[in-house]
């Protein structure tokens, strides 16, 4: 089985990590595909350049490959690997029957399902990069 995680990962922190383990125990191979600045636009764009981005992800054990995600259209990087299962993160904006509908459209045959969130574990844990850039600012500006 081979998994599809995708988000922006520019801060690394415990809930991608959380994310990660979860799509890799779900089969052999996780794939992650990295967005584009330019396509993150309901929040405020990442501050790491794309390249940066997807080398930190694919350095770490559970990620089989990490791929920069295409500029106009989210579903070739999908017919390239040729997943089993698209994981979406527990709180990213995609709806399941549209991306299902799109995959169907395109005769890709593959699951869409949603990720669980992480528990905090301890106290102070940072689990958005929102938050890790906010502290910065706060501490050391
Ligand atoms: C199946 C799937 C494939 C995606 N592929 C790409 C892609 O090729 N390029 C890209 O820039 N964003 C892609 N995205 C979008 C981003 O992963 C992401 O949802 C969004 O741009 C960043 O917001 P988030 O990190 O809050 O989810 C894809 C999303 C999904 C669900
Ligand atoms: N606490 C968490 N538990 C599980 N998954 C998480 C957690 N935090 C983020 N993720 C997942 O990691 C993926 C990438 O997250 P992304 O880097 O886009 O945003 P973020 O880490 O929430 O930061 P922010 O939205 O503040 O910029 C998303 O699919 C998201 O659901």
């Amino acid at each position: 089985m081979r998994v599809v995680a995708q988000g922006t990962f520019d801060i690394l922190h415990p809930g991608h990590l959380h994310y990660f383990r979860e799509g890799k125990a779900m089969g052999e191979e996780l794939h992650v595909i990295i967005a584009r600045r330019s396509n993150v636009t309901h929040k405020d764009q990442p501050v790491l350049p794309d390249r940066q981005r997807r080398d930190m992800v694919g350095a770490l054990d559970m990620v089989d490959q990490a791929h920069l995600g295409h500029t106009e259209d989210i579903f070739v990087p999908i017919e390239r690997i040729d997943p089993d299962i698209i994981l979406l993160g527990h709180d990213q904006h995609h709806d399941e029957s549209d991306i299902e509908a799109a995959l169907a459209d395109r005769g890709i045959d593959c699951s869409v399902e949603r990720a669980s969130e992480r528990e905090p574990q301890y106290n102070g844990e940072l689990f958005s990069t929102g938050q890790i850039i906010d502290r910065i600012c706060t501490e050391r500006c």
